[in-house]
């Protein structure tokens, strides 16, 4: 890893028990918070997240000044119980009406800041079935405390369908595809735990500049977009403990990772990484958890490559009568 990654690591790290929504409400100030929820289909989970962050983020301490739920063509109950719940509902295509509609979450996600006011605006996905107030105010500390951190991403532990041990198995997508394309051609990044997870935090200031991906390229494209625009010591990264949530087919996971390496590739060439394409570095890091947060692991993952085997004098040799 970088020294400069490693760095990052150390110095923008925090967990969600070092924000206290108390803490958090005296740093607040005038600053208006929204928290935005895309959601397709969730009637399951969506309504008790909701009731969790207006019970506690809204009545019991008054940090969070809306929650917006951009429904995204859901064909269930999703939009009747996230209001019934107390957020405001929001149909994706209903949003900057002149505008032909594009599809996905990114979608749901960028015209989400056409709908909300506040200046720090939280993204929290519909989906996760450990919900707590905490994800929140993890994700608001970094940005209510440090004026210099613009985009706040969490990181957690991603079990596989219930499975306990730490990282078991979850994220596949994550440690497949986003994770080696991060470490091969953004090394600065290579500190980021959950690149792909759909929990973080940023200040409209800086969102409303960057672009979205429409789909599931939204989350690697902001990443990557908010280094170029912030510089890394505007990012920073909150351990929220463990994220559980409904897991996607391996089939409906390869459309995902073509959305990422397609969000990668674009980048590479906007950002100028392309031509020539940087040499690409052979060192990955992967994480596991220690007794006070992520470990890093470097592994080597260098590929030689030998010649035809035709053109080794030796082999020749050995083909002579
Ligand atoms: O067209 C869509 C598809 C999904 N969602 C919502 O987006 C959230 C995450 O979608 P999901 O299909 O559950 O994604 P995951 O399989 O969990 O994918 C992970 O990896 C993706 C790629 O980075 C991220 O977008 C996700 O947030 C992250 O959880 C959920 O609330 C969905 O309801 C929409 O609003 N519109
Ligand atoms: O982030 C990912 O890699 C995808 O959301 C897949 O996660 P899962 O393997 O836990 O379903």
């Amino acid at each position: 890893m970088l020294a400069e990654a490693a760095e990052w690591l150390r110095r923008r790290s925090s967990s969600a028990a070092d924000w206290p929504a108390e803490l958090l409400l005296g740093l607040k100030g005038a600053t208006r918070v929204s928290v935005v929820l895309p959601a397709r289909d969730e009637q399951d989970t969506v309504g008790g997240i909701v009731s969790t962050i207006r019970r506690e983020l809204v009545e019991r301490v008054p940090l969070v000044d809306e929650i917006v739920v951009i429904d995204s063509r859901s064909v269930d109950g999703t939009a009747a119980v996230a209001a019934a719940a107390g957020a405001k509902v929001f149909a994706q295509d209903a949003i900057l009406p002149r505008l032909p509609c594009l599809s996905g979450k990114g979608e749901a996600l960028w015209k989400s800041l056409a709908v909300t006011s506040g200046d720090i605006v939280v993204f929290v996905d519909a989906d996760l079935v450990n919900f707590s107030s905490s994800f929140v105010t993890g994700l608001l500390g970094p940005l209510l405390a440090c004026p210099d951190v613009s985009y706040v991403k969490a990181c957690y532990d991603r079990p596989y369908n219930g499975a306990e041990a730490a990282f078991a198995g979850g994220g596949r997508v994550t440690e497949l595809v986003a994770r080696p394309l991060l470490n091969m051609h953004w090394p600065l990044l290579a500190g980021v735990v959950q690149p792909l997870g759909g929990e973080y935090a940023g200040r409209r200031s800086l969102l409303e500049r960057l672009p979205f991906m429409t789909g599931y390229g939204v989350e690697l494209g902001l990443l990557l977009d908010a280094l170029e625009a912030a510089g890394l010591d505007g990012l920073a990264q909150v351990d929220l403990g463990v994220r559980e949530h409904s897991h996607q087919s391996t089939e409906a996971l390869a459309a995902m990772a073509s959305q990422i390496m397609q969000t990668a590739w674009s980048r590479l060439d906007r950002h100028g990484l392309m031509m020539p394409l940087s040499s690409p570095s052979p060192e990955l890091t992967q994480f596991q958890r220690g007794s006070s947060g992520y470990l890093p692991l470097d592994r080597e993952t260098a590929v030689g490559e030998r010649p035809p085997m035709v053109e080794i004098p030796e082999y020749a040799l050995t083909l002579r009568p």
